[in-house]
């Protein structure tokens, strides 16, 4: 199943006739950079390009009034008075003799994008619009935007094509209003918007944008805002972000669409955004999405100002869509203060909403007392743009190794479609066979494999040994299933080991040996995806491991959709270099590993219950024991002593 672009110039042939500073820099230029880098990198090509069309009236009164629609009907036609006059009844955006041609293509191209997507024409996809839309609003252009592409676009999909729940995530710097009032009482969308606020002074300077706006009577909880209190934002806080808010309620809401309101003015060198997060982190946040809704991702453009990092995380985002593997993400710091403040917010008032986040912490005191900052910083101006000029390195290069997937399984069990068969005739020392296969992994000439072995437990050791000795890299083993685990987590920090079993461990093994044990075992999906997204992936984050083996240990009681999603998760590390290793004998479970090791997105896991109590306690007194040695496992600011 391929990736759909979608894209027409004409979206282009529209701009600023006359002189306003908060307009200037919406240019054309910004959709044929980004179209050019994706034809320039060879990404346009593997994507399924599919049509623009204009949207119906039908379609855009989804959202907005007739009213509305009639009077910005009546801009072609204008003079340039009439039109600079028709502008000033709205805030930051103009219009244009052909804007409102335009504002219907890039409605119709997200409509385009939610058929092809829904229909199973392809799995995924992308599309380059002008003008955006998050901020406009029922009778009102807002913001550079005519028309709600994505509100319009959720409406359709469930009108259309049945989509009971749907995601919408805003990673855009501003906030979408437009998109928050069109569904602040609809408990089937659930609206994320992270954004800079700066205690309101950042524009669009609303209250509503904070974090205590949840949403209204049957809509309360499905609406999630993240305000952004200072600038200077690195990928750590946005991954702390998607790792302690977005990930568990979103799996908890189990969306059958995700949509994205895909602006990259969120990324370094962006003179709206002054944030520091780099164009590759687009690969992570667009990876940790894929496997809800069963990867029906439809990213639509929004904001993004730099001409240098717009196309650069607009590729970012193409690559992972395309199931190229993620870049390594390396160095990431601690979560800033602020961003700690944010998030320990969000996560107190949406705890009455949202199971996974029942035991969240109560409001930070420098936060319930936020209505004295608020008063004190409203009347300061936000931080003026930054002069100096900002670098950032290219992003690496993401080249598909030669072969995806190996497989190392009994001569008498068929080599799945998609998979090269890794023959251990070749090497008649199943121990030789096995370091050969890291080998090639080290060698970038195989991205992942499967093996199946007579006892686990003597591949793991001699996989690890051979690993950290070849690698010289770090090796992160993620064991699931009861039983003892034959790998010491070493001292020298060339070996983590996060064990899922069902006992309460004996005892645990020092920093680099991590027990999650849970109550009913890893038959327990709700329990399981919770501890693999807030604990398992900010360990193995930070943690930045040049390879992951994955062992499933006999009668692990883990069911096939969890174990997929693990799978499929875990890729987004050491550059998709994973290593599964599972008992011969079970069988049953080659194909559903072979489809999520080929990067086919996991089936979804339903809607959870509630977690357990004793569960999500257990999980929250071992995230406190371990984050004073793992910084992405935070959720709290350190109070004032
Ligand atoms: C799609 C989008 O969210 O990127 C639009 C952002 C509009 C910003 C208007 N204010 C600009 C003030 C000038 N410093
Ligand atoms: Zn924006």
């Amino acid at each position: 199943m391929g990736t759909a672009l979608i894209y027409d110039e004409e979206m282009t042939k529209y701009k600023l006739l006359w002189v306003d500073p908060a307009c200037k820099f919406e240019v054309p230029e910004r959709l044929t950079v980004s179209h050019g880098a994706l034809v320039e990198s060879g990404l346009a090509d593997r994507c399924v390009s599919v049509p623009v069309r204009e949207a119906t009236d039908a379609e855009i009164l989804l959202v907005h009034s007739a009213e509305y629609l009639e009077a910005v009907k009546t801009t072609p036609s204008m003079s340039l008075e009439d039109l600079m006059e028709f502008t000033l009844q709205y805030g930051d955006v103009y219009f244009h003799p052909n804007i409102y041609h335009c504002a219907k293509l890039a409605i119709g191209a997200s409509l385009q994008l939610v058929d092809s997507v829904m229909t199973g024409k392809v799995r995924n996809g992308m599309a380059l619009v002008r003008p955006p839309g998050h901020h406009s609003m029922h009778s009102a252009a807002s913001g550079f935007c005519i028309f709600n592409n994505v509100a319009i676009a959720a409406r359709y999909a469930q009108q259309r094509h049945g989509a009971k729940r749907v995601l919408i995530v805003d990673w855009d710097i501003h906030h979408g209003q437009g998109v928050q009032y069109c569904f602040e009482d609809d408990p089937s969308v659930l609206y994320f918007s992270w954004h800079r606020f700066e205690h309101q002074k950042f524009w669009p300077q609303l209250k509503e944008s904070d974090f205590d706006t949840v949403g209204k009577e049957k809509g309360a909880g499905f609406n999630i805002n993240v305000p952004w209190n200072k600038v200077g934002m690195q990928n750590s806080d946005y991954l702390s972000v998607f790792f302690h808010i977005l990930l568990p309620v979103a799996y908890e809401f189990c969306p059958d669409l995700v949509l994205v309101s895909a602006g990259f003015d969120s990324a370094i060198g962006d003179p709206e955004g002054e944030m520091r997060a780099t164009p590759d982190i687009f690969a992570h946040l667009t990876h940790l999405l894929m496997n809800l809704a069963e990867g029906k991702v439809c990213a639509v453009l929004e904001g993004g100002y730099n001409l240098t990092s717009l196309p650069q995380s607009v590729c970012q985002t193409v690559h992972t869509l395309l199931g190229d593997p993620a870049p390594c993400p390396a160095n990431l710091d601690a979560p800033c203060k602020s961003a700690l403040e944010s998030l320990q917010c969000v996560r107190s008032v949406h705890r009455t909403y949202w199971s996974c986040l029942r035991h969240a912490a109560d409001l930070p005191t420098s936060c319930s007392t936020k209505h004295i900052n608020t008063a004190e910083g409203a009347d300061q101006e936000p931080t003026e743009e930054s002069s100096q000029e900002i670098f950032w390195p290219p992003p690496m290069k993401r080249v598909f190794p030669p072969t995806r997937t190996a497989v190392v399984l009994p001569d008498d069990v068929a080599c799945p479609d998609g998979c090269k068969r890794w023959s251990l005739l070749e090497h008649p020392d199943p121990q030789l066979c096995l370091s050969a296969l890291v080998d090639k992994m080290v060698k970038n000439e195989i991205c992942n494999g499967l093996v199946l072995v007579p006892d686990v437990s003597v591949a793991m050791i001699c996989l690890a040994q051979h690993a950290v000795a070849a690698l010289n890299k770090r090796l992160l083993v993620v064991c699931v299933g009861d039983g003892m685990v034959p790998i010491q987590g070493t001292e020298d920090g060339k070996t983590l080991v996060v064990h899922f079993s069902r006992k309460e461990s004996e005892e645990q093994r020092g920093k680099h040996f991590i027990t999650v044990h849970l109550t009913k075992g890893c038959g327990d999906a709700s329990g399981f995806i919770q501890a693999v997204l807030s604990l398992l992936l900010p360990l193995g984050y930070e943690y930045d491991p040049g390879l992951v083996l994955l062992v499933q240990k006999p009668d692990s009681g883990v069911c096939d959709s969890m174990w997929r999603q693990l799978t499929g998760l875990l890729q987004g590390l050491a550059q998709g270099h994973m290593l599964v290793v599972m008992q011969e004998d079970e069988r049953k479970h080659i194909g559903p590993t072979c489809s999520s090791l080929l990067g086919i997105a996991a089936p979804s896991l339903g809607q959870l219950h509630s977690l357990l109590p004793e569960d999500v306690e257990a999980l929250e007194r071992l995230r406190r024991r371990l984050t004073p040695d793992w910084k992405l496992l935070q959720t709290t600011v350190a109070e004032e002593p």
